[in-house]
């Protein structure tokens, strides 16, 4: 009781002290005055989809959190009921080809900036995080999800060939039997089979404790020297991303031929379709 209530103080105190930093209208950041842990809240309604403008302010708020000697971010959700639905699927459908090499690049970008930030990383998932969502979620460090939500990479389910940079961030978490299964049978988990998995970390019952339970995470490396941390994080990290790193060209061209091959439009109409009509019953 006592330290339930220590944790709602705790809580208060954190909010209190909890000052803007920057904002556009699609990413928010908050950054806590006496922790310097920075908050970012993606915020593009209806369900957080990852578009070529979203990518791009995703991509510039975490380095503008890491310019400004942040102690650590904390990626979450304005929606209650969505972390973020993953790639936004129009910029995929007949798509503009100077536009989606465009959005490609910006998806590898973000991608690198956040797989392989300086700052300590953690995921308050405050809802479904789907495909990219869960890519997103699995390049933090740490993650904490509510329950009765879903997670995962369906991509396989609707034709998609799934990229390595995403294999790899299921590989840094997972280990590789349960990657290939799960990646080959498009398997979305619950938040309570996501656990069993150690696909997240802990389960939480609000987005408050989801918050505390991500501050509680980023302030247990206080005691560690931050380019230390910094520098063994990214040569631990270095061998998933050495692909993107190195020849980023290679991996949107092979993105960009399979994305307009027929096959691949096909499937998504269809899929498009279905997400449409599930609306309309
Ligand atoms: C060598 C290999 C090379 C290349 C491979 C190429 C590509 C593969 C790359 C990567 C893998 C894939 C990455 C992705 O991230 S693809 C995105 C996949 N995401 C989804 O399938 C999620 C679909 N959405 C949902 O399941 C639900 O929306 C969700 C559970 C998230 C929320 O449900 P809720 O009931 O709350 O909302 P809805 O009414 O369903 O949605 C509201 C509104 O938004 C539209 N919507 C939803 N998701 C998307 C999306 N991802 N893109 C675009 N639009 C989306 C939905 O249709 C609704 O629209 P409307 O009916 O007009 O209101």
């Amino acid at each position: 009781m006592l330290r339930s209530r220590t944790k709602l103080i705790e809580l208060g105190k954190r909010q209190l002290c909890r000052s803007m930093c920057k904002s556009s209208e699609l990413t928010l950041v908050e950054v806590d005055d006496k922790t310097g842990i920075a908050t970012l809240t993606m915020n593009k309604p209806p369900v957080n989809s990852c578009n070529l403008e979203f990518l791009r302010a995703l991509k510039s708020a975490m380095k503008e959190i890491e310019s400004n000697k942040c102690s650590g971010i904390i990626l979450t959700s304005s929606n209650d009921k969505v972390f973020s639905s993953g790639l936004d699927l129009n910029e995929l459908r007949q798509p503009n080809p100077e536009r989606l090499a465009t959005f490609w690049k910006e998806l590898q970008e973000m991608w690198v900036t956040l797989y392989l930030s300086n700052v300590p990383t953690a995921a308050a998932i405050n809802g479904h995080a789907l495909a990219v969502g869960c890519v997103m979620a699995a390049a933090c460090e740490y993650r904490v999800m509510l329950p009765d939500f879903t997670i995962g990479i369906h991509a396989t389910k609707f034709g998609y060939v799934v990229p390595p940079f995403i294999v790899n961030t299921y590989l840094s978490v997972l280990p590789h039997p349960v990657v290939e299964r799960a990646l080959l049978q498009g398997k979305i988990f619950s938040t309570q089979e996501a656990l069993q998995i150690n696909l997240i970390d802990e389960v939480v019952n609000s987005k408050d404790e989801a918050l505390c339970k991500c501050a509680d995470f980023i302030g247990s490396f206080e005691q560690t020297n931050p380019v230390a941390r910094a520098l063994t994080k990214r040569q631990l990290r270095a061998p998933f991303a050495k692909q993107l790193l190195e020849d980023p060209e290679t991996e949107l061209r092979e993105s960009l031929e399979y994305i307009n091959t027929p096959l691949f439009q096909e499937s998504l109409d269809q899929y498009l379709l279905q997400l449409k009509k599930k609306n309309k019953k």
